[in-house]
């Protein structure tokens, strides 16, 4: 292996998504090439319906891929154990579908859950990985108080601490700032940001924030109509990616400010 590819956490071949039935096979996007590196903050942006949840789910393994091939730490996703692919991934998803009666620890000790015994006893390795979450997302002071008292801010903040807990080398989020307000969409992203530079992870997320993913990630994944591409948010903007990511009749890119604005 040479150094290059030590770095390579998640890398995608040729790879086609889509939904398969008995009958027909409906590709969403194919011809996805990339490689997500250590440390790096991703932002996987795209139109309504482009296939950004597909690529997720396939990228995580609970959604078949069409054709092509996914390697995680460079063995082929599908053929690691559900056990070592949760030692290697955690997942953050929109809708959280734990318990809001747990307490803020117990929510993110289930992190843990790849690593305890069968009756789920915490080590000292589990409490002080727990402990370190809770830290590096700065909730400490949250850590006793029941999920459902919580903001939706501070429950997203809880929820990453729980993938952090997990303690892998990549983190994937779906559309991790939905139902925040401007300030706190802001503040969850440049949270991940820091994340990546702290402690080395690898966080790729999906999002309609194009703007500040652009400010923020070191890599961007663009899906449109007949391609996906990824690269650095600089290079994609002189590019002209972005320009023909929506109908121009309405909101138009300026790649002076990276940002989109409403046509006049
Ligand atoms: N379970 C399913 N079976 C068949 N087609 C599906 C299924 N789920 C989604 N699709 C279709 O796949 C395409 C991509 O949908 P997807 O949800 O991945 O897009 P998205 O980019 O995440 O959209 P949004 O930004 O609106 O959340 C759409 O045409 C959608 O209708």
């Amino acid at each position: 292996m040479t150094e290059n590819q030590k770095h390579i956490i998640l890398k995608t071949e040729q790879l086609a998504i889509g939904y398969k039935t008995k009958k027909v096979e409906t590709v969403v996007a194919s011809n996805i090439n990339f490689e997500l590196k250590k440390g790096q903050l991703i932002g996987l942006v795209g139109a309504n319906g482009i296939g950004k949840s597909t690529l997720l789910r396939t990228l995580i393994n609970v959604q078949s891929r069409l054709s092509g091939g996914i390697l995680l730490n460079g063995n082929a996703i599908n053929s690691i154990s559900n056990l070592e692919l949760a030692k290697q991934l955690s997942i953050v998803l929109t809708e959280p579908l734990i318990s809001k009666n747990l307490s803020v620890f117990e929510l993110v000790a289930l992190g843990r859950h790849p690593y305890t015994n069968w009756i789920g006893n915490l080590s000292d390795v589990d409490l002080s990985s727990i402990n370190k979450a809770l830290e590096l997302v700065n909730i400490i002071d949250l850590k006793d108080k029941k999920c459902y008292e919580l903001s939706d801010g501070q429950l997203q903040k809880v929820m990453i601490a729980r993938a952090l807990a997990q303690d892998t080398s990549i983190i994937v989020l779906d559309e991790p700032t939905t139902h925040l307000d401007m300030y706190h969409k802001a503040y969850i992203l440049k949270l991940l940001q820091k994340l990546t530079k702290d402690t080395g992870k690898t966080i790729l997320f999906s999002s309609h924030e194009i703007d500040l993913a652009i400010q923020l990630c070191d890599t961007m994944i663009v899906m449109q109509k007949n391609k996906t591409v990824c690269d650095s948010p600089c290079q994609l903007i002189s590019q002209g990616v972005f320009n023909s990511l929506f109908p121009k009749d309405l909101i138009a890119f300026d790649s002076e400010t990276g940002s989109f604005r409403v046509s006049k």
